[in-house]
């Protein structure tokens, strides 16, 4: 078994790896518009009521068509996860992990292509792609030798005359919701993760980006994932999600999103049902609102490209992007006048060739949330770059920086989720953990500074599942910097990490006596 690394980030500065990509966006224009069906229980369902996926940077443009799952179709998936799970359960989980790693090397021969996609689906611009597309990979790579390391259980102490074993199994059957801002990588991560576990799932995609999933799907059936393992249920949240959750025969929820839906999840998965004999598991990764923190012995040009990086990169619709720079005092000023000049040298724009830092935001409700934002930051302070918006063709907002803003308002503790960074002054560093630390999340953090003490001081105070020092707060790896929030931005699953196939799992003590 080669040690597991994560997957290179693709240099696009080389003219041969930006041709391969330009070649793979081509070829995904050419199959523009297709319609994908539902996959239930290895059978393709085809329905009349479509989810149509469109270009969020060419709003004409159909990306594809997905047969739309209702309530009864979920249940026929239910009742092939259920029958599946059956024989999925005993299968070795050696077999198991082959799968992820034939899946991992399918998607890394076709990588561009599904990078293709993600810029045309998502909106995504080549790095933040490929990097997606990476992520995906390194999940089903990292995920499967979890799996290896835990196959033969945990060692317990036996005493004369007995044998005890404490083994790992499944659940049972699983849904698996993700959203839309990672498309490939955290819908194929959690779908993996509960799989290789040995459970069966039903996997509901974000209704803005289901092509690039029914992509997942077909790779997975391809790397021989049996039938009714896998069951592909693109859906009307509200309708197959809450039908899903409050199923009687729902082991488990894995659900990443916003703050709103999972607490409805998780409430409503607390709810006993008919039928139902067990507690179900609920795995919720939400939003965030997250913050960068500078003292005055950072290296200030590190500490702006950071948080320009952080603020604006896949225009921040990130769960760790940053939105809040709260900066000493006496820094302050040469930190902002930076990053506003940085900020006005990034470009906005269609994405489809390598010309734009940033790509449009997802779709119309995001575009009238983050811009209903301009307002309420003339309120609340000062807009110094940005602050402009255009829906024409595709929905694309500036990148915008708001001075001087209360650390109390709307602006530092809403999550926006759009290219929007609010800057607060703090007197001093432990006034400044002490902002950070005042919103109801907990999900992503950095600080920038070349003092040992604030940084340690910062170790034990600044409270979020993910604390960068002198970096960004976005770009977690799988493997290295396993990744989870705090508070109201979830259960801190911590994907990629070694306690994570775990979550899909219960232990088993067995006991012989001699
Ligand atoms: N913590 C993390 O790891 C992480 C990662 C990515 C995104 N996020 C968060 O996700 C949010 C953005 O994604 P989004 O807009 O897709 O989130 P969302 O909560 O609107 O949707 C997420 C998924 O939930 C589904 N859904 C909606 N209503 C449902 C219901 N009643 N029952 C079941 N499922 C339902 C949606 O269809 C979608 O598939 C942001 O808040 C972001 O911070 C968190
Ligand atoms: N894991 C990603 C964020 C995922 C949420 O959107 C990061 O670390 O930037």
């Amino acid at each position: 078994m080669i040690p597991y690394k994560h997957e290179p980030f693709t240099d696009f500065t080389n003219k041969e790896n930006a041709a391969a990509i330009q070649a793979a966006i081509e070829k995904v224009n050419g199959e523009l518009g297709k319609d994908y069906p539902l996959v239930i229980g290895g059978e393709k369902v085809t329905t009349e009521g479509k989810i149509t996926s469109y270009n969020p940077a060419n709003k004409e443009e159909v990306i594809g068509h997905v047969s739309k799952a209702n309530q009864e179709l979920a249940e026929r998936a239910m009742q092939e996860a259920l029958t599946a799970f059956d024989s999925w359960r005993h299968v070795d989980p050696a077999v198991r992990a082959d799968v992820l790693f034939k899946a991992a090397n399918i998607v890394r021969k076709r990588k561009h292509e599904f990078s293709a996609y993600l810029v045309k689906e998502a909106g995504k611009p080549w790095n933040e792609a490929d990097a997606d597309t990476a992520e995906a990979i390194d999940f089903m790579e990292y995920y499967a030798r979890q799996m290896l390391e835990l196959k033969p259980g945990k060692k317990v102490e036996s005493r004369p005359g007995e044998y005890n074993r404490y083994d790992y199994i499944p659940l049972g059957v699983g849904i698996v919701i993700s959203p839309w801002n990672f498309p490939f990588a955290i819908m194929a991560g959690t779908a993996v993760a509960a799989i290789v576990a040995g459970n069966t799932i039903l996997l509901k995609p974000a209704s803005t980006t289901p092509i690039v999933a029914a992509k997942f799907v077909e790779v997975m059936e391809e790397a021989g994932l049996p039938k009714g393992v896998l069951n592909f249920i693109p859906g009307p949240g509200a309708e197959v999600g809450d039908y899903l959750v409050d199923h009687p025969k729902t082991r488990f929820i894995s659900f990443t999103g916003s703050r709103d839906v999972g607490l409805r999840i998780n409430e409503r998965a607390s709810k006993l049902n008919d039928g139902q004999i067990w507690l179900k598991r609920v795995i919720a990764e939400m939003g965030g609102k997250d913050t960068i923190v500078v003292d005055e012995s950072a290296d200030l040009e590190l500490a702006a490209q950071s948080i320009v990086k952080s603020s604006f990169g896949f225009s921040g619709q990130k769960c760790s992007a940053c939105s809040r720079a709260v900066i000493v005092d006496s820094v302050y000023d040469t930190v902002l006048d930076r990053v506003v000049e940085l900020t006005n040298e990034l470009s906005v724009g269609n994405t489809e060739q390598n010309e734009h830092f940033m790509g449009p935001v997802i779709d119309a409700a995001a575009f009238k949330k983050i811009t209903s934002y301009f307002d309420v930051a003339k309120e609340e302070g000062k807009i110094v770059a940005g602050g402009k918006a255009d829906d024409s063709t595709g929905y694309f907002v500036e990148p915008t920086v708001v001075a001087d803003v209360a650390p109390t308002a709307r602006l530092m503790q809403e999550e926006i989720f759009g290219p929007i960074v609010a800057f607060t002054k703090a007197k001093d560093f432990k006034e400044a953990i002490d902002i950070a630390n005042n919103t109801e999340y907990g999900l992503t953090g950095a600080v920038l500074t070349r003092d040992r003490s604030n940084q340690e001081y910062a170790r034990q105070n600044f409270h979020v599942g993910n604390l960068y020092f002198n970096r960004g707060c976005t770009g977690a790896i799988v493997g290295y910097q396993p990744f989870g929030g705090f508070n109201m931005s979830g259960t801190d699953s911590k994907a990629g990490g070694p306690d994570y196939i775990q979550l899909h799992m219960q232990a088993k003590t067995t006991s012989e006596t001699f």
